[in-house]
């Protein structure tokens, strides 16, 4: 699905630690501060089904069938009550992680990405701009590793490994931009304004 609404879809993804959160924090500041109407957001959302989706990467993890119907039926929630309203009346939305992040880490766990992917894009518009985190799992872990103390059911080593592939596949798409996010937070933040034309 096309996204021609009148507003901005800015996505962030990447292996968990790369600085997603961080990055998106800061760009919404810079955007505001430019006088633009940014809504932040993330998924999985705090809604009924992201808040299962978050209870089960610690509290043991749902069938891969049960963990893609969540992440699906959480999106066009989210597509349907923040997204599209926002962009469609002109607003941009940055978000952190989208459905890229379930081709990877379902797609990790045995699902065809592509066919992820086709399953999203029947409903959730295509970003106007997708920034991908690039960073070394061990890099990844460690930073992880340091602010929850363990990784969860999610942060699995080698999974990590196949969702970091997965997101650097994407780098050719029209609208994917590869950051280095091994660089200092100020520097992966000015590396993401080079490709954030207002
Ligand atoms: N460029 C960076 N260099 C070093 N540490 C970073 C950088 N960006 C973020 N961090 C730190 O790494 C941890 C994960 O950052 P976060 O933004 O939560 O990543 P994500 O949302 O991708 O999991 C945090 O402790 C954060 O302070
Ligand atoms: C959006 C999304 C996230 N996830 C995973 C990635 C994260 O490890 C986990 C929880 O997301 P999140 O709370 O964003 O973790 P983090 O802040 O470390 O990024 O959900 C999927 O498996 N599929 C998805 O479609």
């Amino acid at each position: 699905m096309s996204n021609d609404s009148k507003g901005k879809l800015i996505v962030i993804e990447g292996i968990d630690g790369t600085g997603k959160s961080t990055q998106a924090r800061m760009l919404a500041e810079q955007l505001r501060s430019q006088g633009l109407q940014v809504k932040q957001s993330f998924e999985p959302t705090n809604g009924p089904w992201g808040s299962k989706l978050r209870a089960s990467a610690t509290s043991g993890r749902l069938s891969i069938e049960e963990e893609l119907e969540l992440f699906l039926k959480d999106r066009r929630q989210h597509v349907d009550e923040l997204i599209q309203p926002t962009i469609s009346s002109g607003g941009i939305v940055i978000l952190d992680r989208y459905y890229f992040s379930t081709m990877a880490y379902q797609g990790a766990r045995g699902i065809d990405p592509l066919e992820i992917r086709q399953a999203n894009e029947s409903f959730a518009p295509q970003p106007d701009l997708l920034l991908i985190l690039d960073l070394p799992v061990d890099l990844a872990l460690e930073r992880v590793g340091v602010r929850d103390g363990q990784a969860n059911e999610f942060e699995q080593r080698d999974s990590l490994q196949f969702c970091r592939d997965l997101f650097l596949s994407l780098q050719d798409e029209p609208f994917a931009k590869l950051v280095d996010a091994s660089r200092d937070i100020d520097e992966v933040h000015r590396q993401i304004m080079e490709n954030v034309t207002v």
